[in-house]
């Protein structure tokens, strides 16, 4: 039997301490709020972030995080984005010696512009064979109700990416696995980036052929860094680039759709901050990919407003315009363009 700790217990962390209990593992689950431990351990339930799902006998919630990491084969990490250096960094004593070491996180981190795999390896001091990404389009409450779903279990080593599959493949989540970390990181984090747009231009009262301009194009974008980055450009087909970006871009569950569509509605940013419980990694991401855009001279034009409209005080009604008067060009995808 698999034993894995998951710190952070947010909607994403507990639903995938569920996925692995499913999968037959034993699971601690680390939360630093007291009444959201307490209320797991004794109601079986974490009610700020998951009403009304029941959770298994086989995970047990606690506030120590010595407690949660002891002895375990998989430590995943399930914090915001911002916050994973300083709360691995307070960790880092506790982590067992062969423990694969999993992020769940759509995020790059300001500042240093590292994917969160990255981040791991260089806090904990670990070979990147031991550092593994799940990643694809994967709301909590959907998984929670055991709707099928797929996702990507990704590490540049097979093995271990294939061992992480086994651990928390069920009957209602299935998961590949891709060697592409870069990608996968990639697509998680950009398209959060890529769903502020489409919210926006969602509350400005745009349809669906807004949406699917903004979906293909900001694809092409991801695919660009990406591939200047050293990903292969056909994970960008699969679960952890289109499938993640169409599902975010889509869903009424998405925060990061959901907190473009309450600026397009007319809120301020900080209206909308203040109104915002849960991560929209995006928002602080936007600065961050957009910087990594720059140092590899790649174009993201959606992203580039999104920045200016997060960071900059970018007026809505500009960022359209800088869009749609961009110079006339010829498709292309990728790689090439
Ligand atoms: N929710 C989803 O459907 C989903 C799906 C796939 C991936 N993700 C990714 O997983 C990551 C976590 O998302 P989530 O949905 O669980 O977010 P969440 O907002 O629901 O939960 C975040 C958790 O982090 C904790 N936290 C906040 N600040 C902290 C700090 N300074 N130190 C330690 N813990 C802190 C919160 O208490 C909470 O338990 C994000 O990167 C997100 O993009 C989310
Ligand atoms: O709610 P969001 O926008 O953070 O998206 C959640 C997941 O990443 C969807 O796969």
């Amino acid at each position: 039997m698999n034993r894995a700790a998951v710190m952070g217990s947010g909607s994403f962390g507990t639903v995938f301490a569920k996925v692995l209990c499913d999968a037959g593992g034993e699971v601690r689950l680390w939360g630093r709020r007291p009444e959201i431990v307490k209320a797991i351990n004794e109601g079986r339930e974490n009610a700020d972030y998951l009403p009304g799902v029941e959770l298994p006998e086989t995970m047990r919630a606690t506030l120590d995080p010595a407690e949660a990491l002891q002895g375990v084969d998989y430590v995943v990490l399930a914090v915001p984005s911002q916050t994973l250096r300083e709360n691995l960094s307070a960790w880092k004593p506790l982590l067992p010696e062969s423990a694969v070491l999993v992020s769940l996180m759509k995020g790059i981190e300001l500042g240093t512009c590292r994917r969160m795999s990255e981040v791991i390896q260089e806090v904990a001091d670990v070979p990147q064979e031991r550092v593994a990404v799940i990643s694809g389009p994967n709301f909590a409450r959907e998984i929670a109700a055991r709707q099928p779903a797929a996702s990507v279990a990704a590490c540049t080593d097979a093995e271990t990416a294939r061992r992480l599959q086994a651990a928390c493949m069920t009957p209602y989540f299935r998961v590949y696995t891709n060697t592409d970390v870069i990608g996968c990181e990639l697509g998680g984090a950009v398209k959060n980036v890529i769903a502020l747009c489409v919210g926006i231009a969602a509350g400005l009262g745009f349809g669906d052929s807004t949406r699917a301009m903004l979906i293909t194009r900001g694809l092409a974008e991801i695919a660009r860094l990406g591939t200047a980055l050293g990903a292969d450009q056909h994970t960008f087909a699969g679960l952890a680039g289109l499938g993640d970006l169409v599902a975010t871009c889509s869903s009424p569950l998405s925060r990061n759709r959901t907190f473009g569509e309450n600026l397009g509605r007319g809120m301020t940013l900080e209206q909308v901050t203040a109104v915002t419980r849960q991560t929209a990694e995006g928002v602080k991401s936007s600065e961050a990919v957009l910087e990594l855009a720059r140092k590899h001279s790649v174009e993201m034009p959606i992203t580039e407003v999104v920045a200016a409209v997060m960071h900059h005080g970018m007026p809505i009604s500009e960022a359209g315009y800088l869009l749609m008067s961009r110079s006339p060009k010829p498709e292309r995808y990728g790689v090439d363009e």
